[in-house]
């Protein structure tokens, strides 16, 4: 049995008078400058992908799945179909799309702290049913070998059934905080009892009432001599220590040497190695930590460790400016040369508030580590700082993660209160890329209820969001720093408006700014014409494709927040791992070939032979990856010998534009201008036609000033064209658009 599946992708060139609404505002936008060239439209089959479980393909890289979540069918098993097998997807994703198709996948991730409620593999595998996509292991609790048993039964899973769960280590950093409560999980401090805080070393048993403190210069006299500096920030008797940012309040009533006595003024739960904040006059006691390393030595040894073991994501604890991620991340680079690891930056003091664009800018990611920022800055300014936090994350194309308290009651108690799930949705509908389970997790009595709070929050808000068609005015600033990373973020801002928008509202939209827009336009236009059932007002995609070796156009179609989701294709299993942080994605590892529409006809195969799409679905395709186009050195000696000019493009993928000339300033300019691949076999044939080429290069030799993009006008028996330009300034970026004559 073989069935086709409709692209959005133009099958045929001439244009039929069906069309003709649509037509006539698409030529109202376009400036019309024909010439009389009289070509012969190649003509080109309709776009059939066969799939059928005689296809052959590749290599198997996956093992079998996991078992399914409560409510999602089971996947099914890898003897169904040995096809299925050569493309690495969970069990979790899986029945998710099949269950509810595209458009319900979740798109906000989770991020679950491990500690011993969670460690073992069963519960790890709870956890990955129950939507784990990032496993978070906090290096100030527990031993290294504790957290390598972990590591490795995370790896286990993932090897076993088939999950990409990543895996976070978050460093302790150097914060003051309290020691371990003698083997207890927690300790009750009650209203008006006078506790005592210490420098002293206990051993295993701690007297009543008394909490160790890890910081030696803490309390004792003899460090004020030693370190003048820290003076200012010594306790004094009348401050008010705040344990946990506030869940525990208590007064310095006295200083006897390494022992500070205080009295609980607002009593609650003591947890192991909790923070400590000091307020004098009711502003936060800064001086120690500023003054502190914001890595310690701790951090360095544990840093090696978890390169050793090769983590997906190191997070940085009281980040105070870009320079310490750029120090860390050459030192991961110079440990490990093909190291993937991504650097995070917690947020989560007045510093990193202070430089957040620059910290951001140097990291891979951040976290808004609500805990501490809440020790740090009045609890009423948190919410504020979280939405700038996720603005500027989302702007600068950074994963951002929301994170502590989220659902902090349900550490007792099995349902959550209105107000966590009020933050949660509030988290959600910022459209972060993920949310992080903290004690709930790590200690709590119901850590995968948690889970399935988050996760039905999540689904709930976001289709909530896509059914009120709210679609946010949130400007993303250009942020490619070379031509060809404005070329992929043009094409993702497109694809993802494609995703998003009914045709008529994305036309509305149009401002031609870009080929991208023209580009994709010509193949709506040739699309409507040929799939005569497709309503010309409802353009919404399926979904997005994305081929990627390093993931970046995937984060950059993420970045865009679609409708649809992103269905992400990479050839590594850390890449893979790593855009599960990602709003969005769905990571899948496939093998890939130079030739992109092989990949792409492998890709649909794998995935119809899985059930996970169907025909009919509409899918938009984009890539970074270099097109191996067959012959296409030949038409690049034409493109250099017609114009005279340096050759500079690198020919990569479909829907390249061919341009040439040169800036005003004489500099060339590069004729690779797209790298959009919009799965069109025609679309393919049509640029490298070589009258097309010819025809398009003409304007750009006589005006020998500016790029030009072809625009074919329809309805016509001759093809007309009308041209555009786009200038390339020197710096590389692009100009407004003007007729090219
Ligand atoms: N590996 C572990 N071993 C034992 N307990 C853990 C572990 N990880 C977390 N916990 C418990 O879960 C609680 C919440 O975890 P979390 O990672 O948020 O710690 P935290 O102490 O608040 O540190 P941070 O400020 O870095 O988040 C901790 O206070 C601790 O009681
Ligand atoms: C997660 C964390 O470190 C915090 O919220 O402080």
């Amino acid at each position: 049995m073989s069935q086709s599946i409709h692209l959005l992708t133009p099958s045929n060139l001439a244009i039929s008078k069906h069309h003709s609404s649509f037509l006539s505002t698409f030529n109202r936008r376009l400036p019309v400058i024909t010439t009389t060239t009289k070509t012969t439209a190649p003509s080109f089959p309709k776009l059939s992908i066969r799939a059928s479980s005689s296809d052959r393909e590749p290599s198997v890289l996956v093992t079998d799945n996991g078992k399914s979540s409560s409510g999602l069918q089971s996947p099914p098993s890898h003897s169904d179909h040995a096809l299925s097998s050569s493309i690495e997807v969970d069990a979790v994703t899986e029945a998710e799309l099949r269950e509810n198709g595209f458009r319900s996948t979740r798109r906000t991730k989770l991020v679950c702290t491990i500690g011993p409620a969670t460690s073992g593999f069963d519960q790890l595998e709870s956890l990955a049913v129950g939507g784990m996509n990032v496993a978070r292991i906090n290096m100030c609790h527990g031993t290294r070998e504790w957290h390598r048993e972990v590591i490795q039964r995370v790896r286990r899973l993932n090897e076993d059934k088939g999950y990409a769960v990543a895996i976070m280590m978050d460093t302790e950093g150097s914060e003051i905080h309290m020691g371990d409560l003698g083997g207890a999980s927690s300790a009750k401090a009650e209203d008006g009892e006078v506790w005592t805080f210490s420098v002293r070393a206990f051993g295993s048993t701690l007297p009543e009432h008394t909490i160790n403190v890890n910081y030696e210069g803490f309390a004792e006299l003899k460090w004020r001599k030693l370190m003048d500096d820290m003076m200012l920030a010594d306790v004094k008797v009348g401050d008010e220590l705040l344990v946990d940012g506030g869940m525990v309040r208590f007064e310095v009533i006295e200083k006897l040497g390494p022992d500070v006595k205080c009295k609980c003024t607002d009593p609650g739960l003591l947890l192991p190695r909790a923070n400590l904040t000091f307020w004098r006059d009711g502003s936060l006691v800064r001086e120690r930590n500023a003054m502190l390393p914001t890595i310690s030595s701790k951090d360095w040894l544990d840093i090696d460790f978890g390169i050793a073991e090769g983590v997906d994501f190191i997070a940085v604890s009281f980040v105070k400016s870009a320079e310490v991620i750029n120090h860390l991340k050459s030192y991961i680079a110079a440990r490990s040369r093909d190291s993937d690891i991504a650097v995070i930056a917690k947020i989560e003091s007045i510093d990193s508030l202070k430089n957040l664009e620059e910290i951001i800018r140097a990291s891979d990611g951040a976290m808004v580590a609500r805990g501490d920022l809440g020790a740090q800055i009045p609890l009423e300014q948190v919410p504020a700082a979280q939405q700038k936090i996720v603005q500027v994350c989302r702007q600068l194309n950074k994963p951002v993660i929301v994170a502590s308290q989220l659902l902090e009651s349900m550490i007792e108690y099995p349902t959550p209160t209105r107000a966590e799930v009020a933050d949660v949705s509030e988290a959600v509908r910022q459209r972060a890329d993920a949310l992080m389970l903290s004690g709930e997790s790590a200690m709590g009595q119901f850590p995968e209820k948690s889970l399935a709070v988050l996760r039905s929050v999540s689904l709930r808000i976001e289709r909530w969001w896509r059914e009120e068609k709210r679609h946010e005015a949130m400007e993303l600033p250009a942020i490619g720093s070379s031509f060809s990373d404005s070329i992929s973020e043009q094409i993702c801002i497109c694809a993802a408006k494609m995703g998003k928008y009914s045709l008529n509202t994305f036309l509305s939209e149009l401002r031609f700014s870009s080929y991208l827009f023209s580009l994709l336009l010509l193949h709506m236009e040739q699309y409507l014409d040929v799939n005569c059932d497709f309503a010309a007002n409802n353009l919404e995609v399926d979904a997005l494709f994305v081929y990627t070796k390093t993931g970046h156009m995937a984060s950059l179609l993420s970045r865009c927040r679609p409708d649809c989701p992103i269905f992400a294709f990479t050839n590594t299993t850390s890449v893979r791992r790593r855009l599960n942080l990602q709003w969005g994605l769905i990571p899948f590892r496939v093998s890939f070939s130079d030739d992109m529409e092989s990949n792409l006809n492998k890709t649909l195969s794998l995935l119809k032979a899985r059930n996970l799409i169907k025909s009919g679905d509409l899918v938009i395709a984009v890539s970074d990856i270099l097109q191996c186009i067959q012959g296409v050195g030949e038409r690049r000696t034409l493109v250099r010998r017609v114009t005279r000019e340096r050759f500079l493009g690198t020919g990569a993928g479909l829907g390249v534009v061919w341009g040439s000339g040169t800036t005003t300033s004489g500099s060339p300019v590069p004729e690779d201008l797209l790298r959009c691949w919009c799965v069109s076999k025609t679309w393919y044939a049509f640029i490298h036609y070589r009258r097309i080429i010819k025809a398009h290069l003409q304007p750009s030799i006589e005006t020998n000033s500016f790029v030009t993009l072809l625009i074919q006008e329809s309805g016509c028996t001759k093809i007309n064209f009308e041209y555009f330009s786009l200038p390339f300034q020197d710096d590389d970026t692009v100009g407004p658009q003007s007729r090219a004559n």
